[in-house]
């Protein structure tokens, strides 16, 4: 099994005008990769290699630093916005049987302009500046995500409108992933634990060490590398929720290197969460899962990822 590599060109981010045709046509193919693998790559969207790389290396400036400077930045010190900021080594468990995942990460969450942030000065707006390309561009995925079940091409955008304020869990994450050093990993560590993510979709940006892995539904990990100038996206679970199961949310990891190996690794999320008001409910009519209210259920996973508090 395969992820999809799929031509956006018809709605890439310069475009302002797409025709029926196109929405159809693009709908058609996102619907078979979600249906089937819940991963898809889109090419040609208008985010260029070069803006990812942009945020790549300014990421990485902010993570060599030592970590009593990102201190004072960690995620939770932000009043009324407990997922921006920085998340040090092994502070999470994405798989919660498992130690804690050998990553570091920086969530911005809020693009309130009273947030202190941490140096280097660019930092504050590469992060945002990207965080707006991802937002336009996932927005244009769920109209086309609504065509292709046959909704109104509202459903979804309804329920996104308070992206980057306080009352919407919407996230850019940045992570690194320092060399490995396998005399010191624990039993059953990874980089990322085995998991499935929380929201609407995310869309993923790798360095070009790659590393990521998918659950296809054979039940066999299927490996999803970096491909330079495309965007990965795949569903999360309120979608899957949100869709009765049509869509996948399909679980993925980061394996350790190998052993000697002492190579970094990047990758750039943007994690898309409905409003925290918003109440998902299945979208055929059908009763299959209860209505829920989004940052109801986000919090309940964060207490999973990270401990109860
Ligand atoms: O690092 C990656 O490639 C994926 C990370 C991931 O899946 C996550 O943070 O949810
Ligand atoms: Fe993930």
């Amino acid at each position: 099994m395969n992820i999809p590599v799929v031509d956006f060109s018809p709605y890439n981010l310069r475009e302002n005008n797409v025709s029926d045709e196109h929405i159809v046509d693009l709908g058609r193919q996102l619907k078979s990769s979600f249906t089937e693998v819940g991963f898809v790559y889109l090419k040609n969207t208008g985010i260029t290699q070069e803006e990812v790389q942009h945020v790549m290396d300014i990421s990485k400036t902010f993570f060599l630093q030592p970590d009593e400077m990102k201190l004072s930045f960690s995620r939770k010190s932000v009043a009324n916005n407990p997922n921006h900021g920085w998340v040090s080594l092994e502070t999470e468990r994405l798989n919660p049987s498992r130690p804690g995942d050998l990553k570091e990460s920086f969530n911005t969450s809020s693009l309130r302009t009273d947030i202190k942030w941490p140096s280097p000065p660019a930092f504050r707006d590469i992060q945002t500046a990207f965080f707006l390309r991802c937002q336009e561009l996932s927005l244009r995925v769920l109209r086309v995500m609504a065509h292709s079940l046959g909704l109104k091409p509202q459903v979804f955008l309804d329920a996104h409108r308070y992206i980057g304020s306080d009352e919407n869990g919407t996230t850019l994450r940045t992570l690194y992933y320092p060399p490995v050093n396998s005399a010191l990993v624990k039993e059953g560590q990874l980089r990322c634990g085995e998991h499935s993510d929380y929201g609407s979709i995310t869309l993923v940006f790798q360095s070009h060490e790659g590393g990521l892995q998918v659950l296809s539904p054979s039940g066999n990990y299927i490996s999803a590398p970096s491909i330079p100038g495309t965007v990965l996206i795949n569903i999360a679970d309120l979608m899957q929720r949100w869709t009765s199961d049509c869509f996948i949310s399909a679980v993925h990891r980061v394996l350790l290197p190998p052993a000697g190996d002492s190579s970094t690794r990047q990758c750039v999320a943007f994690f898309l969460q409905p409003d925290d008001e918003a109440l998902i409910t299945c979208c055929d009519g059908s009763k299959k899962y209860p209505p829920i209210k989004s940052g109801a259920y986000l919090m309940e996973r964060f207490n999973d990822t990270y401990g109860r508090q």
